[in-house]
């Protein structure tokens, strides 16, 4: 159950900055969860509707438009546009710190269209700079349609939360970040996730630092926290206790982090579960296997069986849909509108 438990539905007033404390010693200082500053005076925005009444929720990550409708018409109640998927689809490049905001707010567009019955979340990297870029890019998705984001607190140029290499900004700074996105969003339905890659700073202190920062963004406005990379269990059952709020996990096949269902999840503290690269790697997989196949027999007929048939693919398209209107508009014997 979630640890929110006023909601209201007027937008706040004052700005949220207003709402917390900048100084430094707001972070030194919280080593274990406390009441927030930040007043609840927050909508409830899908997501939340959604945690409410599944109590956990698992999105697969998708990285353009088919891969979407995919996501949906497979029975998830939300998605993710993730960074990582969508640098490798449209440039074809690793999650280094290539792709920018307006692309993903681009692809947004054309993926939350094509996946209109489900609420997704969009990946902001870093927001595209400081936190005045970062209210630009909450517009630039909201008006996309996304439903939310994650807002990371990497220096720029950044790199997947699960390699080596990652630096940090300062937290205070993070916050900033985070509380601009609060007021980017006033009113919109929108869910804000703020993410940390402190873990990764230190073996010793990563984890109790990671903690201390994820709180500290929750008071700055956000709706949930993502402490990124935890290394084992007991890291995720700590981020689980001493957390607030809602929480976000992230399940990498081949990553940092052990695998689990959503079960085990939900037991450990969790609310949201993001499979970023499932459809990503699964669909990668496929292409190099039937395209060798292809380079070594000059012909597909033995493998047919691991491709979507030609009927499958225009369902999956909704193909005949398109044939119903076509036929619709095209048998209009009256006309359309009486003119005047
Ligand atoms: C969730 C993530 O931000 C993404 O872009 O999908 C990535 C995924 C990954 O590293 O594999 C991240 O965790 O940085
Ligand atoms: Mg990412």
């Amino acid at each position: 159950m979630s640890t929110m438990t006023t909601i209201m539905l007027m937008p706040p007033k004052a700005t949220s900055l207003q709402h917390f404390n900048f100084k430094p010693s707001t972070l030194r200082s919280r080593s274990s969860p406390t009441k927030s500053s930040y007043p609840t005076v927050r909508m409830q925005t899908r997501f939340h509707r959604l945690i409410e009444d599944q109590g956990i929720v698992l999105m697969p990550g998708c990285y353009d438009a088919l891969s979407a409708a995919i996501v949906q018409q497979s029975g998830f109640t939300a998605g993710f546009i993730s960074g990582y998927a969508l640098s490798a689809s449209l440039l074809g490049k690793p999650d280094f710190g290539l792709l920018t905001p307006p692309e993903m707010a681009a692809t947004a567009r054309t993926v939350c269209a094509a996946a209109s019955m489900i609420p997704i979340i969009a990946d902001a990297d870093t927001g595209g700079g400081n936190a005045l870029n970062v209210q630009r890019t909450v517009r630039d998705f909201i008006a996309a349609g996304a439903a939310g984001c994650f807002l990371e607190d990497q220096a720029w140029p950044k790199k997947c939360g699960h390699m080596r290499g990652k630096q940090v900004i300062p937290a205070e700074e993070h916050a900033a970040k985070i509380a601009s996105a609060r007021d980017a969003i006033g009113d919109s339905d929108f869910f804000l996730v703020a993410r940390t890659d402190a873990r990764a700073t230190s073996a010793k202190t990563g984890l109790s630092d990671a903690i201390a920062r994820a709180n500290l963004y929750m008071e700055a406005g956000a709706d949930a926290c993502f402490v990124e990379a935890p290394r084992n269990d007991d890291e995720l059952k700590e981020i689980g206790r001493h957390t607030k709020g809602y929480r976000v996990c992230n399940m990498i096949e081949g990553g940092v982090t052990p695998l689990h269902t959503p079960e085990e999840l939900r037991a450990m503290g969790f609310h949201l579960i993001v499979h970023p690269l499932t459809a990503l790697y699964a669909s990668a997989r496929a292409l190099v296997d039937v395209l060798k196949n292809l380079k070594e027999n000059g012909t597909t007929r033995d493998h047919l069986h691991k491709m979507a048939t030609f009927e499958e693919f225009n369902q999956l398209v909704k193909l005949d849909s398109w044939f119903e209107l076509e036929a619709l508009y095209s048998n209009q014997k009256s006309p359309m509108r009486v003119k005047s």
